[in-house]
C-alpha cells in the first residue's frame, strides 16, 4: 500500500512524517528529493540557472533558497516556471524511490508530498493522509518556524490549494491542532484502520 501524505504549509506533515519513520516506515520525501534534484552540477540546476540568472546561485554553487524562495512565492509566473523545470525531474525521482522500496519487499511505503493536490499526483497513492491544522495555527507556526513577516507567511499559504479542498479529497484527516501526543493518536488510528500497522509488514 502507498500512503500519500500531504497537508498545507506548516500544517504538520513532517512531524507525522517524523513518527511514521521512527515506526519503521520507508519514506519517499518530496522536500527532500527537490534538494537532491538540484545538487550542484546537475542538469535541473543549470536550467534554473538559465531560466532565473546566476543571482539564484550563491558564490560555492549550491541554489540560493531564500532568494528563489522569495521570488516563487510573491510571482505566481516565477513559480510555474520554476516548477516547469523542477517538478519532472522531482517527480521521475520519486517513483524511482518508490520503485527501490517495492524492489525491497516493503508492503507499506510512506509518499510525503506537499503538493500533492497542486499537482494532481493522487494516481502515485493508494490513500490519501492530510495533515489539517486551523489556519489561526498555521499562520503562527509557519511565522515562527520560518521567522517570516505576517504577509511573508500569508503569501506562502495562499500559493497552495486551501486546506478544505484537500480535506475533501482526503481519505483520513489528522487535526494538528493539539498536542504532538495526539497527532500520534490519531495517525495510530488510521494506521490501524488502513490495516497498515508496521507489524503487518
Ligand atoms: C522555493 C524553494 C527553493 C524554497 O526552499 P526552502 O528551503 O525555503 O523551502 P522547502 O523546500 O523546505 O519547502 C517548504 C514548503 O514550501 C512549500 N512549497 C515549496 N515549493 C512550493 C511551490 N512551488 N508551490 C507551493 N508551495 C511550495 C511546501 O509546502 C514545502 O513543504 C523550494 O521550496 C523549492 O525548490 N520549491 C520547488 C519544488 C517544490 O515544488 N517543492 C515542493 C514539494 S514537491
Ligand atoms: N501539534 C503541534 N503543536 C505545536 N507545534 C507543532 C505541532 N505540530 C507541528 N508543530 C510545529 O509547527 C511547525 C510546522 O510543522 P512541520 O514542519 O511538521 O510542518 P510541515 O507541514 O512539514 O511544513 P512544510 O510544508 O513547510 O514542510 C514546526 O515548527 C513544528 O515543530
Amino acid at each position: 500500500m502507498i500512503i500519500g501524505l500531504t497537508g498545507s504549509i506548516a500544517s504538520g506533515k513532517s512531524t507525522v512524517s517524523q513518527m511514521l519513520k521512527e515506526l519503521g516506515y520507508p519514506i519517499v520525501d518530496a522536500d527532500l528529493v527537490a534538494r537532491q534534484v538540484v545538487e550542484p552540477g546537475s542538469e535541473t540546476l543549470e536550467k534554473i540557472k538559465g531560466a532565473f540568472g546566476e543571482d539564484v546561485i550563491l558564490p560555492n554553487g549550491s541554489l540560493d533558497r531564500k532568494k528563489v524562495g522569495d521570488l516563487i512565492f510573491t510571482d505566481p509566473a516565477s513559480r510555474k516556471r520554476l516548477n516547469d523545470i523542477i517538478h519532472p525531474a522531482i517527480r521521475n525521482e520519486m517513483l524511482r524511490q518508490r520503485a527501490d522500496y517495492m524492489a525491497e519487499g516493503q508492503k507499506v511505503v510512506i509518499m510525503d508530498i506537499p503538493l500533492l493536490f497542486e499537482s494532481k499526483l493522487q494516481h502515485f497513492v493508494d490513500k490519501i493522509l492530510v495533515v489539517s491544522v486551523t489556519e489561526e495555527n498555521q499562520l503562527k507556526r509557519l511565522m515562527e518556524r520560518n521567522e517570516l513577516v505576517e504577509g511573508e507567511a500569508l503569501a506562502r499559504i495562499s500559493s497552495q490549494l486551501p486546506m478544505s479542498v484537500k480535506e475533501e479529497g482526503a481519505d483520513a484527516v489528522i487535526y494538528n491542532n493539539g498536542t504532538i501526543e495526539e497527532t500520534k493518536w490519531q495517525l495510530n488510528r488510521i494506521l490501524e484502520e488502513w490495516d497498515a500497522g508496521i507489524s503487518e509488514q
